[in-house]
């Protein structure tokens, strides 16, 4: 795959993570799964917490605009005490009903991440990062570059991925983070909330990312966009490889003053 040279002006980078600075079965195979292998343990522990009775508020306001939905779980309201046992195995089922389709709403993504917390603090899960990333993150920090995170999982997923990564606390590369609560990634006006939000016009954006759609509205909204291709990602139409610059490593990427 070519060399993507970077148009001059370009001074902010903007990262997603699954499938782009992560391998996609890190997400699927380790921090799903303690989702799925947990969720009720830890319901049934965190309960009484504020945290925990705001997630479980988000979870039920989202269950309520599901319910068109084929296959959808309601979560009832918590009047009494008897009502407990009810509520937990309601939100377990909510749970595994968005995580079967990889639904990427913010009240999943809020409790995925305080899920997460204990598990990357003990060292049962590190945080997969690409080999390339790092080293390439650290010459574009030398160029003067900002870099950013979105991703649909919650800043604090994000982190935690970045802050008990394999490689250790990477979280000094990165100048801000984003998620869902700026906008959902396959809507234009999400990335010109984050140029806003970054003080930076569009067109001095770039965008790395392995979603068509996401690709899409970046571009919609004045960023330049290169595809991530890496192994176990989503194919992509030979319409997608002409639309967009593609990436199979970060080292791939040139900026001007490295060129
Ligand atoms: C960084 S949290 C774990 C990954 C996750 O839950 C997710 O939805 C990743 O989506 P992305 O936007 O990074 O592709
Ligand atoms: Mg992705």
């Amino acid at each position: 795959m070519a060399v993507y040279n970077v148009p001059s002006g370009v001074s902010n980078i903007l990262v997603d993570i699954e499938g782009t600075t992560t391998p996609i079965t890190f997400v699927k195979d380790v921090l799903f799964p303690f989702i799925k292998d947990n969720i009720k343990k830890y319901l049934i522990e965190h309960w009484k917490e504020n945290e925990f009775q705001e997630d479980v508020a988000q979870l039920r306001k989202q269950a309520e605009k599901d319910s068109h939905l084929h296959g959808f779980v309601p979560i009832p309201s918590h009047v009494s005490e008897n009502d407990t046992e009810k509520v937990i195995q309601a939100v377990v089922e909510n749970v595994q009903w968005q995580m079967s389709s990889d639904r990427k709403t913010t009240a999943l993504k809020q409790l995925q991440g305080h899920m997460w917390r204990s598990a990357y603090a003990t060292g049962q899960i590190k945080g997969e990062v690409y080999k390339d990333v790092v080293p390439a993150v650290q010459q574009w920090k030398n160029l003067g570059m900002k870099l950013y995170i979105y991703s649909s999982g919650s800043v604090e997923a994000q982190k935690l991925l970045f802050g008990y990564s394999i490689e250790g606390d990477l979280l000094k590369l990165f100048d801000g983070h984003f998620d869902t609560t700026v906008g959902h990634k396959v809507e234009s006006e999400s990335y010109k909330n984050i140029a806003d939000r970054v003080g930076c016009p569009s067109e001095n954006i770039l965008f790395l990312t392995d979603v068509v759609r996401e690709a899409h509205a970046a571009k919609k909204a004045g960023l330049h966009v290169a595809l991530v291709v890496r192994p176990g990602n989503e194919a992509l139409t030979d319409e997608d490889k002409s639309n967009f610059h593609l990436v199979t490593s970060f080292d791939q990427i040139h900026f001007p003053s490295q060129q």
